[in-house]
C-alpha cells in the first residue's frame, strides 16, 4: 500500500527525505509576525487606509500591486458553506487508508486524484502535505467521481464550487474595471473558463515543523486564486523581501494573483511567491480554487496597456505553452526564473 504521510505521523522525528537544507527551512521562528495581507469588505463598499477612504475597486487594486494578496469577507458564499467545506475536506483525510486509497493515483491527468507527499519539489525534497486534486470546470459535471464519504462531499464541494467561480468572476470583472481594460475582458470563456482545479490541501501535524514545509515556495501559474483556510495559521506571502503570516480571520477567503494575470496586467498586478509551513499541534486543511484559462486561449499583455509609453513586458503565448514548461522545469520558481522561463517561451514561440 502506498506510503502516505498520515500512515506515520506519528512518527517521533521527520524523516530525512522531508528535511529542507538550513537554509529553505523555515526555522523556529517560523509564524512571522508584522505587516498583514489587506482586508476588503466585498459587503461594504468603501473602505479605509490610514484615514482615506477607496472605492472597492480601488482597494482591490492597491491589494494586488503592493501585496498581489488579500482577504475577503462578506464575500457572499455562506458561512455555514464555508463551514461544510472545511468540514467534509479534513473529514476526507481523516478517513481510514483503506477508504482513501481508491482515489490515490500518480497520473496527474486523473479528474479526481489523492496523492501525497510530493507536489512541487525541491531538489526532491517532500512536502508535508497530502492532496486532492479535482480538475475540470464546472465541477458539477465530475459530481459521480467525488468521494462519496465523507456523506456530504459531493454537494458540499459542488456547492462551494459554484459560490467560488461567482465570486471569481465578481473579483476579476472589478480588476477589469480598475486596469481599464475593455468590457467583460475576463468573461471570455478561454480566458476564465479553462480546466479549473480544485486542490484539498492537507497538512498533518509535524514532529519538528522548523526542518519541514507543507509547500514551498511558489507563485501560482494560472490566472487568479481563491483559498478557504481555516483557524489554523500556516500560509506566509513575501513582501519586501520578508516572509509575513496570512492570519486566518473566521470565514473569510484569501486571493491571490496567478502569473496570467500579472502578463495580462503588464506586470502591474503581481504574482507573489508564498509557502505554507507545518506546525505540531493540529493538522491544517486548506481548500484552493485555480481559475485557469483553456489551454489553447493566447495570454498577453492587454492592448490597452502597451503604446508607446509603456512596452509589453511579455509576448503572446498560449497557456498550455506556459504550462508545459511552467512544470517541466524542476524546482521552485522565484520571479527571476520565472522571468527566464517566459524568455524560453517567447523564444520557442517566435523561431
Ligand atoms: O495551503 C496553503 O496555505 C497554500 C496552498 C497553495 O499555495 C497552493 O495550493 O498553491
Ligand atoms: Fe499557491
Amino acid at each position: 500500500m502506498k506510503n502516505f504521510l498520515s500512515s506515520f505521523v506519528s512518527h517521533p522525528t521527520v524523516p530525512e527525505s522531508y528535511i529542507y537544507p538550513p537554509e529553505k527551512q523555515p526555522g523556529k521562528s517560523i509564524i512571522p509576525t508584522g505587516e498583514s495581507i489587506p482586508v476588503i469588505d466585498l459587503g461594504g463598499g468603501r473602505g479605509d487606509h490610514r484615514g482615506q477612504q477607496f472605492t472597492l475597486v480601488e482597494q482591490i487594486m492597491r491589494a494586488t500591486q503592493e501585496f498581489g494578496f488579500f482577504q475577503v469577507i462578506n464575500h457572499g458564499i455562506s458561512v455555514e458553506l464555508l463551514r461544510d467545506t472545511l468540514a467534509v475536506a479534513s473529514e476526507f483525510f481523516e478517513m481510514s487508508i483503506e477508504d482513501r486509497i481508491q482515489y490515490y493515483s500518480d497520473d496527474p491527468k486523473r479528474a479526481v486524484r489523492v496523492y501525497t507527499s510530493c507536489g512541487m519539489h525541491d531538489r526532491g525534497i517532500l512536502n508535508w502535505r497530502e492532496a486532492m486534486k479535482i480538475t475540470g470546470h464546472p465541477v458539477e459535471k465530475l459530481a459521480h467521481l467525488l468521494p462519496e464519504k465523507p456523506n456530504k462531499f459531493r454537494d458540499v464541494v459542488v456547492g462551494y464550487s459554484e459560490g467560488v467561480m461567482k465570486l471569481a468572476m465578481r473579483i476579476l470583472g472589478m480588476i477589469n474595471e480598475g486596469l481599464g481594460l475593455e468590457e467583460g475582458y475576463f468573461d471570455d470563456d478561454k480566458l476564465s473558463g479553462g480546466e479549473h482545479f480544485v486542490l484539498i490541501n492537507h497538512y498533518p501535524p509535524c514532529p519538528d515543523p522548523s526542518l519541514t514545509l507543507g509547500l514551498v515556495k511558489h507563485c501560482d501559474p494560472n490566472l487568479i486564486t481563491v483559498l478557504l483556510q481555516g483557524k489554523t495559521r500556516g500560509l506566509q506571502v513575501i513582501k519586501d523581501g520578508k516572509w509575513i503570516s496570512v492570519e486566518p480571520i473566521p470565514d473569510a477567503l484569501v486571493v491571490n494573483v496567478g502569473h496570467q494575470l500579472e502578463i495580462i496586467s503588464n506586470g502591474r498586478l503581481k504574482s507573489v511567491e508564498h509557502r505554507a509551513v507545518t506546525n505540531s499541534r493540529e493538522a491544517r486543511t486548506t481548500v484552493v480554487t485555480f481559475i485557469n484559462p483553456a489551454a489553447d486561449c493566447l495570454i498577453s499583455p492587454a492592448p490597452v496597456l502597451v503604446g508607446r509609453s509603456q512596452a509589453p513586458l511579455y509576448k503572446a503565448f498560449t497557456y498550455k505553452e506556459f504550462f508545459n514548461v511552467f512544470h517541466d522545469t524542476d524546482g521552485p520558481k522565484t520571479h527571476v526564473q520565472r522571468l527566464l522561463l517566459i524568455l524560453y517561451i517567447l523564444a520557442a514561440v517566435l523561431k
